[in-house]
């Protein structure tokens, strides 16, 4: 008889991302308990989907056993999905007004946030792809700056930015949780 993937392993050295999944994964049907660890893994340039493989097919083979890996990219319309994959440097050295200031002289403010989970059954094995997507607007910054961009990131139709949001209200729309309701569902019919 099938049975669920209830337990695992997720690669990751970012403690708000790890907060967001276990919040996620531990409710609703078929909940998932998480275990993290912090590896330290090159990320190559290229595609979400080329950038998100080769991270998760490192960790299976560092960890010697299945795990997740997660990347988030972070697009904007008028830059033709840029800076993508790359919003972690972009962050890092512009800030959320360099975020903004990218965009100025653009007509359009359009962007989404892109979640891609990895799922490896283990080293060598293929990892397995699952996305989410939330659409929105770049915005001057509005609530607390705990979690990276989420005060210039406006998901469309909420008048709130992530970081004005309660955490189950994000967790209800996010990227995060549409890539996660996926896995979620991949894992319960693994055996
Ligand atoms: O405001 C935010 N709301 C989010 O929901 C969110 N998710 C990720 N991020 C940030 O976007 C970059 C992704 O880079 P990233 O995927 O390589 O993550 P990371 O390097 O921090 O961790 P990891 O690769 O070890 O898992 C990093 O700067 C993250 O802090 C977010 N910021
Ligand atoms: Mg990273």
């Amino acid at each position: 008889m099938a049975k669920s993937i209830s337990n695992l392993i997720f690669v990751t050295g970012n403690a708000n991302k790890l907060k967001e999944v276990k919040a996620i994964l531990s409710s609703g049907g078929n909940p998932i308990e998480i275990e993290s660890r912090a590896l330290d893994i090159p990320e190559i340039q290229g595609t979400t989907q080329e950038v998100a493989i080769a991270k998760c097919r490192r960790a299976a083979e560092l960890l010697g056993c299945p795990c997740i890996t997660e990347d988030t990219a972070l697009c904007f319309e008028a830059l033709k999905g840029l800076p993508g994959p790359y919003i972690k440097y972009f962050l890092a050295e512009l800030g959320h007004e360099g975020l903004n200031a990218l965009l100025a002289g653009f007509p359009t403010k359009a962007a989404w946030a892109l979640c891609t989970f990895a799922y490896s059954a283990g080293p060598g094995a293929d990892p397995i792809l699952f996305e989410g997507r939330t659409d929105g607007s770049i915005v001057p910054a509005r609530g607390p700056g705990i979690f990276g961009w989420d005060a210039v990131f406006e998901p469309t139709g909420t008048g709130l930015t992530y970081a004005e949001m309660p955490s189950d209200q994000k967790n209800k729309l996010s990227h995060r949780y549409k890539a996660l309701e996926k896995l979620r569902e991949f894992l319960h019919f693994q055996d």
